[in-house]
């Protein structure tokens, strides 16, 4: 097949938005051959696209003009990551004291981060006020009364995080707009109106605004849709109670991608006509003049311009004569699988095939049965040991949440663009493991 045949195959999938197969079997990203990358760095590996994060980020941006698109930084950050954002023009929204010390050390402004948590720390409110994050996403009663009783200067600026009692339709363990789960004010409950009193009566507290999330990895508009109604009608109801117009309303992330060809994607043109229209209908109803609308993606700005290489180690056959691919990763790499049944799909990069294609389970290479990456590959019948697979979609949720099961070092990320390789995050080794082994 020609190299346009080839990169025509790839369009539109879930490869990041510069790769490209070549006719030999090698997949490039960022111009960069995967196998070079893998030579120089080793694997398991992690690679991720600059570009394709950065388009997405102008996506955003564009699909929601004058608003604020802040990225989640949960689903992967460091230094370079946190550039890459603030040089877009995105805010950041940070989730403990470590996530906002790498984003400090990126130099990331301030004015521009949210911090969330249902459980801050001492810790994470001290570096909060200490670095004057923009906005402080208020998510218990004790969290208020804390921070009302610290002296800032300026006053902290909140938002009440709030159960708005909308259900995505996603996975149980990532559902947080419902009742019966740790995040957030209830607004069936009346606790929400309740947090938004308490936050008003205190001198030292600026209330911006309000704040929901339904969960993550979300396909249902209308969830979006009833959400936006939902927190409209809240404001409106405090307007009426307190006669204050709170200016800011933050919907939260939760935006779902396709990781396999051919599943649901949502772009983000029809998801911002969705939400904003929604948010300004509810507000022509309510005679409210529109907020300043927050959004938090995570996995859709980068889970699409990650790509994990992985090396086969073993190929053998189960009891019942099913092909196992065993890769030098795993669950301690990618606990998505694990955690949440997720899906993905694999292939064999840097060589052609010979023969067919057969379904096979890929394993990781954890001390548990369950560490499956895949269940059902399709992949080339001669993949043996030594080869290279690459895994798509794997930006977000991954080098973030990975472990050192097994004393197994975290892989490295490595940023490619315009034909260069530059690392962002170095392997863990063996000696740092012990490092840490003060016994
Ligand atoms: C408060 C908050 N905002 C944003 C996100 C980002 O979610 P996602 O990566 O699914 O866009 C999360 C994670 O679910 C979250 O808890
Ligand atoms: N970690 C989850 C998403 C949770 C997002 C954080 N609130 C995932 O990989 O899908």
């Amino acid at each position: 097949m020609t190299a346009t045949g080839v990169r025509a195959r790839l369009a539109g999938t879930v490869w990041p938005g510069t790769a490209h197969l070549r006719a030999d079997g090698e997949l490039t990203v960022g111009g960069v051959p995967l196998t070079e990358l893998a030579r120089r760095y080793g694997t398991p590996l992690h690679v991720v696209d600059e570009e394709d994060v950065r388009r997405r980020c102008r996506a955003f941006l564009r699909a929601f003009p004058d608003q604020e698109v802040a990225y989640a930084g949960k689903a992967f950050l460091c230094r370079g990551m946190a550039r890459w954002i603030a040089e877009e023009g995105l805010s950041l929204d940070v989730c403990s004291a470590g996530e906002l010390a790498v984003a400090r050390a990126a130099g990331f402004p301030a004015e521009r981060i949210l911090m969330h948590g249902n459980a801050k720390t001492p810790g994470d409110l001290g570096a909060a006020l200490s670095y004057g994050v923009g906005r402080i996403v208020v998510d218990s009663f004790g969290e208020i009364t804390r921070l009302a009783a610290t002296v800032a200067s300026p006053r902290p600026r909140l938002l009440v995080r709030v159960t708005p009692g909308v259900d995505g339709h996603t996975h149980a363990a990532v559902t947080t707009g419902t009742d019966g789960q740790k995040f957030g004010f209830s607004l069936s409950s009346g606790a929400a109106a309740e947090a938004v009193r308490r936050v008003l009566g205190q001198r030292g507290l600026d209330l911006a605004g309000l704040h929901c999330h339904l969960g993550s990895q979300i396909t249902d508009l209308d969830a979006f849709d009833r959400a936006a109604r939902r927190m409209v009608a809240l404001l409106a109801a405090v307007r009426d109670e307190h006669g204050v117009t709170l200016p800011q309303l933050d919907l939260g992330g939760g935006f779902g991608i396709a990781y396999r060809a051919g599943e649901p994607d949502l772009d983000p043109g029809p998801l911002a006509e969705r939400m904003l229209g929604a948010a300004r209908a509810a507000c022509a109803e309510h005679r409210l003049p529109v907020p300043r609308i927050t959004i938090e993606p995570g996995r859709a700005i980068v889970a699409r311009a990650g790509v994990t290489v992985y090396r086969v180690v073993s190929v053998k056959r189960d009891a019942a004569g099913g092909p196992l691919v065993a890769v030098d990763g795993g669950m301690s790499d990618n606990p998505r699988p694990s955690l949440y049944g997720a899906r993905y799909s694999v292939r064999l990069i840097g060589r052609r095939a010979a023969g067919g294609d057969r379904v096979v389970t890929v394993v990781g290479r954890h001390c548990e049965a369950g560490d499956v990456l895949v269940r059902d590959a399709t992949l080339p019948a001669d993949v043996r040991p030594g080869d290279l697979l690459a895994m798509p979609c794997t930006g977000a949720y991954h080098h973030s949440m990975a472990s050192n099961y097994n004393l197994v070092g975290r892989p490295p990320v490595v940023a490619v663009r315009a034909g260069a390789a530059r690392p962002l995050v170095r392997r863990e080794t063996e000696e740092d493991l012990l490092r840490r082994d003060v016994g």
